[in-house]
């Protein structure tokens, strides 16, 4: 019998490996695959898990389970569940566009002549193989098809984050998990613009590809304005939730000037929505302001100029456009910016032209629309209804915000059902409607006082006599007509 040791006699160490050559040659001759192996771990560097392991991992789960019997289960989500994939030398087939490929799970023993300081040395790997003749398919689309769903299941899967500012501390931001249970469909407003907003954000996390064809940074922004507890801050975390994206919130008065500013954005990543609330409450970036601030400056110019240099600099509205749509605002792609306002018209016109903020969302007092979403969410009630018709009425009559509505939705107690929670709402309407009509003839009274005190200026200032003793107090009160 020819054996190993004979081989190894026979031919020396030059002609053996021209022997493994051919025979090498031979067998990619008749063996009709091809392999394509992708190692757990880098080989450059710190030994890191590679990126397209971790990802072909991911994608791999979906068929493992219900393909593989031996799994093997790594953590997600921080520990709080588990990702299953098939274990070491187990096979799964997997069929893109009608061609069927094996995803092989295996390892190579340790090399024993290497001292290796990493725990794991054995090298473990995913090996793909396919038929020769469906080489361009696989390496050309197949092998980024499966990176990208990889991609898309660890980010839908992935815990998000709310980070702040505000915190303090050596790191620029601060993060806690996100978990607000606001969704769209939690949302009282107008399907109609429901449904418009949420087809802009969904047409927005698939445009990279437009984005770059039309030479845009890959960003959009926001303007969501409206009353105290119409949901502007709702609608953020429905988006949040829409997108699987993290959100960054921003305090603007945390930050210390436009320098600062910067390094939070580079400092932030793709797939998230950097939020400033209530913009016009932020530092001096209204237009009242900018105008005040100019009045108070020509006062007292030489007081204003040492203030600033005692605070060491500032954020300015120049500063935050850079931020929203300067050289350095494309980076990291994917990007939503949102603000929030009470008061729009406060608002510097270059802060909010479009371009800036793409889309402007008015969120506003409660219609019957609105309401028959809170109705289902918070007691499972549907049109038609007893009530339905009264509370329509009333709030056509009065300016009432979803979040007063949900507050007399929510029952207070085990006694309270639907029809009392509904009837508690049609008494507090009924409140608002009344406070509403006498706040409007006081409104009416003031007018007309005003009116009065104009005329008797007026004649004040054709005879010259004064005449301010009329009755008629400065705020407008009428205590006595004389
Ligand atoms: N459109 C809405 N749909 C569902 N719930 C709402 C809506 N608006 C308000 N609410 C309820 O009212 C509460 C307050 O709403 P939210 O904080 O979103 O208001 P806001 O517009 O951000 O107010 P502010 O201007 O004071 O920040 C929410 O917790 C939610 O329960
Ligand atoms: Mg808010």
């Amino acid at each position: 019998m020819f054996t190993w040791t004979m081989y190894q006699n026979y031919f020396p160490h030059e002609l053996r490996g021209h022997i493994r050559k051919y025979t090498d040659k031979l067998v990619n001759y008749f063996y009709p695959y091809i392999d394509i192996t992708f190692y757990e771990l880098e080989t450059e560097g710190w030994f890191e898990r590679s990126k397209a392991y971790v990802t072909i991992e991911r994608y791999l789960s979906k068929n493992s389970s219900t393909q593989a019997n031996r799994l093997k289960a790594n953590a997600a989500k921080n520990g709080q569940s588990v990702v299953l994939t098939m274990d070491d030398h187990e096979e799964i087939t997997d069929e893109y566009k009608g061609v069927k490929v094996k995803w092989i799970s295996s390892q190579k023993p340790a090399n024993r002549q290497t001292i290796s300081l990493y725990r794991e040395d054995e090298k473990r790997y995913f090996k793909l193989q396919f038929h020769k003749k469906n080489r361009d398919l696989i390496t050309n689309s197949y092998v980024k098809y499966v990176l990208d769903e990889g991609k898309a299941i660890s980010v839908k899967e992935r815990q998000r984050k709310l980070y702040t500012n505000n915190k303090g501390g050596g790191r620029m931001w601060s993060g806690v998990v996100f978990e607000h249970p606001s969704t769209f469909d939690t949302l009282a407003m107008d399907p109609k613009k429901k449904q418009e907003i949420m087809d802009d954000l969904e047409t927005f996390s698939k445009s990279k590809d437009y984005y770059a064809k039309i030479g845009k940074a890959w960003k959009r922004g926001f303007l969501l304005y409206g009353p105290p507890g119409t949901g502007k801050s709702s609608m953020i975390a429905a988006m949040a939730n829409l997108l699987k994206y993290d959100i960054y919130d921003l305090e603007l008065t945390s930050v210390k000037d436009n320098t600062e500013l910067r390094k939070l954005l580079i400092d932030t990543t793709g797939k998230s929505m950097i939020v400033i609330e209530d913009i016009d409450c932020s530092l001096e970036l209204t237009g009242q302001r900018e105008k005040k601030k100019k009045e108070d400056k020509d006062k007292n110019e030489e007081d204003a100029v040492k203030e600033k240099i005692k605070k060491g600099g500032e954020v300015t509205l120049s500063g935050l456009l850079n931020f929203i749509d300067g050289l350095w605002s494309a980076i990291g792609g994917e990007r939503l910016v949102i603000f929030t306002t009470n008061y729009m018209e406060k608002l510097d016109p270059a802060l909010i032209r479009r371009g800036r903020m793409d889309k402007h969302i008015v969120l506003s007092y409660c219609c019957f629309e609105s309401f028959k979403v809170l109705a289902h969410n918070y007691l499972d009630v549907v049109e038609p209804h007893v009530h339905f018709p009264e509370i329509r009425r009333l709030l056509e009559e009065t300016n009432t915000t979803p979040a007063d509505i949900a507050e007399n939705l929510m029952p207070k107690s085990s006694k309270e059902n639907a029809d009392t929670c509904l009837e508690r709402l049609i008494k507090a309407l009924e409140i608002a409607k009344e406070e509403a009509k006498l706040k409007a003839e006081e409104e009416e009274k003031a007018k007309a006082a005003e009116k009065d005190n104009g005329a008797t200026e007026e004649v004040k200032n054709a005879d010259g006599v004064n005449k301010k003793d009329n009755g008629v107090k400065e705020n407008g009160d009428v205590i006595s007509k004389g």
